[in-house]
């Protein structure tokens, strides 16, 4: 849990808005209530009811773009409606709202609900006069201190997204050629595991590794190798589904995760690469071919043992003259061979 929490910015933000948030609100709610304030009670009990069910949602599913758009929302109109009905002292509210939305969704959709929060409040002083703001110059501070606050967190948010993406950007791809490194490969396949097992989504991997690719660079210098590589990942890119992950395993090897895939679908994929790569990747001395080994994610199968079946058919493709695909097409359940024999397997 305190793993999750010191990994997941957005889920410890919104964790930590949400305790807030019903910890400071529950007892004007109760006030209210005791009091007879309604209207103003029942508001505080929703939005105290919602933050924490949006927690909880995002900690059960991982989403928390969801829970973060729905508590703006439900914060966003709660607070207008306590500053319409409470008048001045419900305009404080609006101070915190604005941080909160910063913290809870994009820049931009932030900026648009303080703008809606603004508007609706000076539309209802202007319609009700009197009922919001005490005179014309308390409404136009109001106003320019919001704006302030609300531009200042803009550009404060906006870099500082900014900067962790880039920060997790770094963390998780291979700086020569832009795929995903290896750490992000484990994490991946790790929820690829727990997605198969929880939700019966299938998945399949195609090992891939350049061949020769040794000669290329002993002939035409490693800047030219890396050449190679750079287009080889632009290639893939090009030729895969948009939900397909490509990461970089090692120096001329890479995994091609492919999520609802069958075995006719991971076969035609990895025949569809291979002749893209073999038609248009080219390198000084000419054309460059890949050899691919596939396998399909078994039920509770640990990560390492997709990889290791995917890893004996590359193996065998390299063995068989290269330039070729295996898929593992052994049942589910019979234990992995060891190199160099895979189990029944079917060249392309
Ligand atoms: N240019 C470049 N070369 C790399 C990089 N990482 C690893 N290599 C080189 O990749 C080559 C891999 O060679 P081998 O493992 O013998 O593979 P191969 O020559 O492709 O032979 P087969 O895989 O059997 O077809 C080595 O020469 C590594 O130095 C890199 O980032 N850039």
């Amino acid at each position: 849990m305190l793993k999750r929490l010191r990994n997941d910015f957005q889920l410890s933000i919104i964790t930590l808005m949400g305790f807030f948030g019903a910890l400071g609100i529950t007892p004007y709610a109760i006030y209210r209530l005791l009091h007879g304030n309604y209207l103003v009670g029942t508001a505080d009990t929703v939005i105290v009811i919602s933050t924490l069910s949006a927690v909880f949602y995002a900690w059960r599913t991982g989403d928390t773009v969801k829970p973060g758009i729905y508590l703006a929302c439900i914060f966003s109109v709660g607070s207008t409606l306590i500053a319409i009905n409470l008048g001045v002292n419900g305009l404080f509210w609006i101070y915190p709202l604005i941080l909160f939305n910063f913290f809870m969704v994009s820049p931009g959709k932030a900026i648009a609900a303080t703008l809606m929060v603004l508007l609706s409040l000076v539309g209802h002083a202007l319609w009700v006069p009197g009922s919001v703001f005490e005179s014309q110059y308390q409404m136009v501070s109001f106003l320019v201190t919001n704006m302030m606050a609300g531009v200042l967190t803009f550009i404060f948010a906006y870099r500082t997204r900014h900067q962790r993406e880039q920060l997790q950007g770094l963390a998780i791809r291979d700086p020569l050629t832009g795929a995903r490194n290896r750490r992000a490969m484990d994490d991946e396949l790790k929820i690829a595991v727990s997605s198969k097992r929880r939700h019966g989504r299938s998945y399949s991997v195609l090992a891939m590794d350049l061949d020769h690719f040794k000669q290329i660079n002993d002939q035409y210098g490693h800047p030219a190798g890396d050449q190679v590589l750079v287009s080889f990942v632009a290639l893939i890119k090009a030729g895969s589904r948009k939900e397909d992950r490509l990461f970089r395993v090692g120096g001329e090897e890479f995994l091609l995760l492919l999520p609802d895939t069958s075995l006719s679908g991971l076969e035609a994929a990895a025949a569809h690469l291979q002749k893209l790569v073999r038609e248009l990747l080219r390198s000084p001395g000419g054309t460059v071919s890949v050899s691919i080994g596939g396998a399909i994610l078994r039920t509770d199968e640990p990560w390492p043992n997709l990889l290791q079946r995917a890893d004996q058919c590359l193996y065998q493709a390299k063995s068989a003259g290269r330039d070729c695909t295996i898929i593992d097409r052994s049942e589910e359940g019979s234990p992995v061979a060891s190199l160099p024999t895979a189990g029944p397997a079917t060249t392309l």
